[in-house]
């Protein structure tokens, strides 16, 4: 009789990288299952959402936004507030929620009952990872595998950026001191987000943009008033500006030179952001030498289930593509585990799927579906409902009135695409999102009632201005 020997270092289910997809999917795998499930980790526990990314740059930017209301707390029946800002006191509120989501973190790991292995990790085999952690260099097996080591911020090879030691999200987020020129070096979502967060602390904002525009994706309406209340808040927006060259060092004196509209242009800060996009972390890590590909920028490569050519090997949020956003890492969570479980799944479900996001600026700007552009090089016939943001009249009694909302409305009355700008946008999209997943006339969402005076309320006002259809 033969007995089969304990393998102590072979799992069900290894995940290197412990963001959003890939912890989600080692609790739930554990817990409903019993397998053994391990997640190897090299920084931040639960990934850079709680730790450096999403939550503790909304806590900065809420920081700044009572500032802000501070600031203008005449307004508000406020006499003489202190406008001073203390920076340590920013960071150490920030610092304090992300204690409270490592301590919800690691409570989740034993709970679940997954192994939590310290170290950086790389490939050795098809399903064999190698972690070098504090004790040494230690492999580990696995039936299956799920790679989620997300992805950092771009620094490009501009003479002397690197030199010049930008900040990124990680480092700003730590700052003691605040910057008194900041020169933000791209008009993305982080650029934007920290931008205004830091005019409103109190810094000199300049943001460079080498795109003609701020937020090229978006319909020229919503730029144009982002880039509105960003002037009228005092941050200086530069687009169409290239930068050749960089000197001096963040934190004392950098300057950037470089050409604006085919003129020289130069600009002298305190500190950079850097903020030009993002980079998977994929290299150097064994992939591409076991079946694993990357594409030309650097993603992995994986079918609508999010597995890649090596069989029982997936690949999960940033480092496979996927929009970079932590609900659609949490949706690659539950693709994933459906396969894991042994669902069926529908064809396209990776391609189908919504991508609606929020950009956190005051005001916000939320979206779904196609924009207007979109829509019109798609060829399809659609009317647009518009509102001013002071139409929604919850707006007025917060004195928040920027903005506006659309929606496109298709032939059949279906909803195609939303956009709002405004106080609280982000709160408006689910149910948009619900009647357009449901196919739903947009007449569901304008018949609904909705207590007044809130937000969601204007949707009402919205939809019931969709113009008639052309005969
Ligand atoms: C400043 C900022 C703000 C953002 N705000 C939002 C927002 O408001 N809303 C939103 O939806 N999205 C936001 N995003 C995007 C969001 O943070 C990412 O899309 C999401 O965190 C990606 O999750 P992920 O699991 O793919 O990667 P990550 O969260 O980056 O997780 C990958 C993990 O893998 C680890 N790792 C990498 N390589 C290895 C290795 N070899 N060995 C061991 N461990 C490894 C890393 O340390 C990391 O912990 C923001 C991003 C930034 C930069
Ligand atoms: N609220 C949110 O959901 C949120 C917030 C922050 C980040 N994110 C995610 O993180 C991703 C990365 O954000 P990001 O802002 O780093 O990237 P981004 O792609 O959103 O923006 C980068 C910007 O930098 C510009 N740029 C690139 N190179 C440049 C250069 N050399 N000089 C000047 N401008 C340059 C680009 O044209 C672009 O406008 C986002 O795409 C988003 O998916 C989401």
């Amino acid at each position: 009789m033969t007995t089969s020997q304990p393998r102590p270092n072979h799992y069900d289910l290894l995940v290197l990288g412990s963001g959003e997809a890939g912890k989600f999917i080692a609790w739930t795998l554990s817990s409903k299952t019993g397998q053994r499930c391990a997640v190897i980790e090299r920084r931040w526990l639960g990934g850079s959402c709680p730790n450096v990314a999403c939550l503790p740059s909304k806590s900065f930017v809420h920081s700044a936004n009572v500032v802000h209301d501070a600031k203008h707390g005449n307004s508000y029946g406020i006499r003489d507030a202190d406008e001073s800002v203390e920076m340590v006191a920013v960071r150490e509120r920030k610092r304090d929620m992300v204690d409270g989501l490592m301590d919800m973190h690691a409570g989740r790991f034993k709970n679940f009952g997954v192994e939590l292995i310290w170290g950086e990790g790389k490939f050795v085999g098809k399903k064999s990872i190698e972690v070098t952690g504090e004790s040494g260099k230690t492999v580990l097996t696995a039936e299956k595998v799920v790679v989620c080591t997300g992805s950092r911020a771009k620094i490009d090879d501009i003479p002397g950026l690197k030199a010049a030691k930008p900040l990124t999200h990680v480092e700003i987020l730590e700052l003691d001191v605040l910057p008194s020129h900041l020169v933000v070096l791209g008009g993305g979502y982080v650029g934007l987000e920290f931008a205004q967060a830091m005019r409103r602390l109190g810094a000199q904002v300049t943001v460079i943009e080498r795109n003609a525009r701020l937020l090229k994706n978006e319909d020229q309406d919503i730029a144009d008033v982002i880039v509105g209340v960003l002037n009228k808040e005092g941050v200086k927006v530069c687009t169409g500006t290239t930068i050749q060259q960089v000197s001096g060092e963040s934190g004392t004196s950098v300057t950037l030179k470089g050409l604006a509209s085919g003129k020289s242009f130069e600009v002298t800060g305190s500190h950079i952001l850097c903020a030009i996009g993002r980079l998977p972390n994929t290299e150097n890590i064994g992939l591409e030498e076991f079946g694993i590909q990357l594409t030309g920028k650097g993603f992995i490569e994986t079918n609508e289930n999010l597995e890649t050519p090596s069989e029982g090997v997936f690949a999960v949020g940033d480092c496979a593509g996927s929009p970079h956003f932590t609900h659609i890492a949490f949706d690659d969570f539950r693709i994933v585990i459906d396969v894991l479980l042994h669902k069926p799944l529908p064809p396209n479900r990776k391609s189908s799927r919504q991508v609606p996001f929020t950009l956190f600026t005051t005001p916000e700007l939320a979206h779904v579906g196609l924009r207007e552009h979109e829509a019109s090089n798609l060829g399809i016939k659609f009317r647009t409902a518009k509102l001013p943001m002071g139409g929604f009249l919850k707006t007025r009694t917060l004195g928040e009135t920027a903005g506006f909302a659309k929606a496109l409305i298709a032939e059949d009355d279906t909803i195609v695409g939303f956009t709002a700008l405004g106080i609280g946008a982000g709160e408006l999209l689910p149910v948009v999102q619900l009647a357009m997943k449901r196919g739903l006339p947009y007449t569901d969402i304008s018949e609904m009632v909705i207590t007044h005076p809130t937000l969601s309320e204007g949707l009402v006002f919205l939809f019931s201005g969709v113009p008639a259809k052309e005969n």
